[in-house]
């Protein structure tokens, strides 16, 4: 993870773990320590950004290949921790989403007060699409930011919509070039 202060006040945090972005334990554990540093140091807002061109490929696969209990305990515990530091945030947060944003990248960027992204990129969860559901946060989110049914529609048929659909339907705020 790495910072940029655009001012004394606004910082530019960067997740940058080439190529996706996958949210390994230790990137969690980065992004969550950054929020509350910069909570400390008296900053009013952040960008969350990606340092390449995939926002974030959401949990990382890799390391949830037969996991020890232990660890995928504490995982799963890094991403329950990531989510309430980021979601209850006392800093105003801006999810700039510049590539796509699968599954729990969606979650960080929902997880933001405000959302914009580049256009010809996807976003939403598609967890169904290879047989798994979100956890209930995770759809807590998703239907408190498009409404229930249309978090129910997608959820189910585990859709990543387009730039221009998740405009139109609520899930970004803005469309940035
Ligand atoms: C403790 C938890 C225990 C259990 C969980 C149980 C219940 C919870 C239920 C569900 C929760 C799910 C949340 C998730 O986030 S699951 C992750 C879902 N993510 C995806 O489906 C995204 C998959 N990736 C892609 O679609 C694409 O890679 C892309 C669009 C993000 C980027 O496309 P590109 O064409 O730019 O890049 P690629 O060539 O596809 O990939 C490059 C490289 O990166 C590897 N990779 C991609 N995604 C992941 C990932 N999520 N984790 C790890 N690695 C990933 C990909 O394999 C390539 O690697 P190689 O270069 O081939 O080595």
């Amino acid at each position: 993870v790495t910072v940029e202060m655009k001012s004394s006040k606004v910082a530019i945090v960067r997740m940058n773990r080439p190529p996706v972005n996958a949210l390994s334990k230790d990137l969690m554990h980065g992004l969550r320590r950054t929020i509350c540093d910069l909570e400390d140091n008296d900053v009013k807002g952040i960008v969350l950004t990606s340092s390449s061109k995939v926002f974030c490929a959401g949990l990382d696969l890799a390391e949830l290949l037969n996991p020890t209990q232990e660890f995928v305990s504490s995982f799963w515990k890094e991403l329950q921790g990531l989510w309430i530091t980021l979601y209850s945030s006392r800093l105003v947060t801006v999810a700039a989403v510049n590539g796509a944003a699968p599954a729990a990248g969606c979650m960080l960027a929902l997880s933001c007060d405000y959302r914009m992204m580049s256009s010809k990129n996807v976003i939403g969860m598609n967890e169904t699409k290879f047989g798994l559901f979100p956890p209930p946060w995770f759809v807590e989110l998703m239907a408190d930011t498009v409404g229930r049914r249309k978090a129910e529609m997608l959820l189910l048929q585990g859709t990543l919509l387009s730039t221009e659909d998740a405009l139109a339907c609520g899930m970004i705020d803005q469309i940035v070039e």
